[in-house]
C-alpha cells in the first residue's frame, strides 16, 4: 500500500509559500528547492535501517549505530528534479546517482470529458546505476501534476530490478497523487505541498509555475 506523506513542517510550509511569490528570483528559487528537498528527505529517509557496528572510539572499542543498507540512488528527474540533488546530498553525500530524462510534449495534450487532462511524454536519457536492484531509490522532481512524468521514471526504474522507491515533490496535484497511487501502489511518497488541481494546460494551481523554467533561468 502506498505511503504518501505530506510535511507539516512549519518551515517547509513558510518556504513553498516564499518560492510561489511571482517574481522569485533564480537564485531565491534554487536555494528554497534545495533547502525544501532537504527538509522532506530528512522524513523520506526516516525508514532507513541501522544496527550496531563495532567501531574504534576514542575511548575504546564501542559498538554504534550505523546505516546497514547499501547507499541509496538519487533519481533526479531532468530538468527540474536537479534543482533538488544538492539539498538532497546534504543528507546522503554518498549516494549514487542515477538520471532520467523526461518531456512533457505540450503539443500532445488530450482532455477527456470528465476534465482529466494528459500529456505526452518523452523519454530522451536513462542512466541508472547498474546495481539499482540492490539499492533503495529516491525520486526526485519538484512538480507531480498530471503524474505522467512520476509514473513513467519509476515504471523504469522498476523495470531496472529496483524494489524500494520513495518519491519527493515540492507541489502535488490530487489528480497526479491519484494516478501515481494507482499506478505505483507500493512506494512511498513525500510531498511539501498537495496544491488544488491542475488547469487545462496540465499546471498546477496555485502551484509555482514551471518549475524547470525557474530552475534553469530559462522563464521568457
Ligand atoms: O506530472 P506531469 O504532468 O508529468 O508533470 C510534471 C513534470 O513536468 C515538469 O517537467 P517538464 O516536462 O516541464 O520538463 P523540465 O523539467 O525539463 O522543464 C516537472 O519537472 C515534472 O517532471
Ligand atoms: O505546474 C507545473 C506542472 C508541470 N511542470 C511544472 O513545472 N509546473
Ligand atoms: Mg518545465
Amino acid at each position: 500500500m502506498m505511503a504518501v506523506h505530506i510535511s507539516d513542517h512549519p518551515l517547509v510550509k513558510h518556504k513553498v509559500s516564499l518560492l510561489r511569490e511571482h517574481n522569485i528570483s533564480v537564485k531565491s528559487f534554487r536555494e528554497l528547492t534545495n533547502e525544501v528537498s532537504a527538509l522532506l528527505m530528512t522524513d523520506a529517509t526516516r525508514s532507513m535501517t541501522i544496527s550496531n557496528k563495532p567501531i574504534k572510539c576514542w575511548s575504546g572499542d564501542i559498538m554504534a549505530p550505523m546505516l546497514n543498507e547499501k547507499s541509496p540512488t538519487l533519481v533526479p528527474i531532468l530538468r527540474a528534479g536537479m534543482g533538488m540533488l544538492n539539498g538532497a546530498l546534504s543528507l546522503l553525500p554518498n549516494a549514487k546517482i542515477s538520471l532520467v530524462g523526461l518531456k512533457r510534449n505540450d503539443d500532445d495534450i488530450t482532455r477527456s470529458e470528465n476534465g482529466a487532462v494528459s500529456i505526452g511524454i518523452e523519454t530522451y536519457y536513462e542512466n541508472l546505476v547498474n546495481d539499482i536492484d540492490q539499492r533503495r531509490a529516491f525520486v526526485l522532481d519538484p512538480m507531480l501534476a498530471t503524474g505522467g512524468s512520476a509514473i513513467a521514471s519509476i515504471t523504469m526504474l522498476k523495470n531496472s530490478g529496483c524494489k524500494n522507491i520513495s518519491a519527493i515533490f515540492l507541489v502535488a496535484a490530487p489528480e497526479g497523487l491519484e494516478a501515481l497511487t494507482t499506478a505505483h501502489p507500493d512506494i512511498s511518497v513525500y510531498i511539501a505541498s498537495l496544491d488544488e488541481k491542475i488547469n487545462e494546460h496540465g499546471y498546477i494551481l496555485p502551484g509555482l509555475g514551471d518549475a524547470g523554467d525557474k530552475i534553469f533561468g530559462t522563464l521568457a
